[in-house]
């Protein structure tokens, strides 16, 4: 029952999605649209005060947060709030700060020098751009999922509870059970459960994908980041894992960056939309490929620029 109305629920808002684009490509561009770039003359950055106020409690809020590699600002003073248990999506051309952003959420930075973060981003109320954080533990609670499938050259069983025995003391028969329970809500565990002790690299990329989920989700973090999970899948991998993502925001705060942005419209609550570095705006989901509040956001969505 679930599956079909969440089938509908996908359908409903792929033709809103088609029938608002077409309706928003109708309206009259700007010139400098017209030229390729964003009207500039009405695109407003938004501050602490526009943090949408009907949202629902955050599980993380960012304030007033700066990004720099080197002397190279790359985010300008964010402002957003990241909504328990729902799905995000960070959308907006290339190299508007999408994967720096969603970098800054589990601290994954601090592994380069040069790099650094000012402001401020709790998790449950706690500032983990602080000194005294423990940035192992934080990146067991804010789990991360690349672009690329990166299996570690080890057994499938291996990859799963490879975090699971950096963090965690427990027996042998909790640990096979903690993998079972985690390539289940990977949706993998029908394929592999018969050879978890093959090669994680000798999984199909879509299956790789989805065991390096297993491997996010098995540390029971509480919230997931997803940066171009599917850019590298094919269509039915592709569709696999958007079924994941609506099965799993039951249980885990969902971030996304996407390029794709019927993939955006089809399994986030709420949506961001970015540009060189500022937050431009943030809504639900519907809102922004319906009625989007700039017209930066609508000649993005409707594929004017970017
Ligand atoms: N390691 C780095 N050193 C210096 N500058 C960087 C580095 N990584 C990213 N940048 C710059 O920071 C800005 C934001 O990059 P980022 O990768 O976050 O953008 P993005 O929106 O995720 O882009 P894409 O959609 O192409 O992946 C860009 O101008 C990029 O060139």
């Amino acid at each position: 029952m679930n599956d079909v109305i969440s089938k509908v629920r996908k359908k409903k808002t792929v033709d809103n999605f088609k029938e608002t684009t077409d309706s928003l490509l109708n309206r009259p561009m700007s010139t400098s649209t017209q030229m390729g770039q964003p009207d500039t003359a009405t695109l407003t950055k938004q501050t602490r005060d526009d943090i949408p106020k009907n949202m629902p409690a955050a599980k993380m809020e960012i304030r007033d947060l700066s990004f720099y590699y080197g002397d190279f600002q790359a985010l300008k003073n964010i402002n957003i709030d990241i909504p328990d248990k729902k799905v995000t999506a960070f959308i907006g051309p290339s190299g508007c700060g999408k994967s720096t952003l969603l970098r800054t959420f589990n601290r994954m930075y601090d592994l380069y020098p040069g790099m650094r973060a000012e402001g401020n981003i709790s998790l449950d109320g706690k500032n983990i751009l602080g000194k005294d954080v423990d940035v192992n533990l934080l990146r067991a609670q804010v789990g991360m999922v690349f672009q690329k499938p990166t299996p570690f050259p080890m057994s499938i069983y291996d990859n799963v509870a490879f975090g699971v025995r950096l963090y965690e003391k427990m027996s042998k028969a909790e640990l096979d059970n903690r993998v079972e329970w985690a390539l289940k809500k990977a949706a993998l565990w029908p394929e592999v459960k018969d050879k978890l002790k093959a090669s994680g690299l000798s999984l199909s990329g879509g299956q790789q994908q989805r065991l390096c989920i297993a491997r996010s989700v098995a540390t029971k973090p509480e919230v997931l980041l997803l940066d171009e999970p599917t850019s590298a899948l094919d269509p039915i991998s592709t569709g696999a894992i958007e079924d994941l993502i609506e099965d799993l925001k039951n249980d885990y705060t969902i971030a996304i960056v996407t390029h794709n942005m019927q993939q955006a419209a089809r399994v986030s609550d709420y949506t961001v939309y970015m540009y060189l570095g500022d937050m431009i705006e943030m809504g639900e989901t519907d809102q922004i490929f319906t009625k989007p509040a700039q017209t930066a956001t609508e000649d993005y969505i409707t594929g004017r620029y970017g």
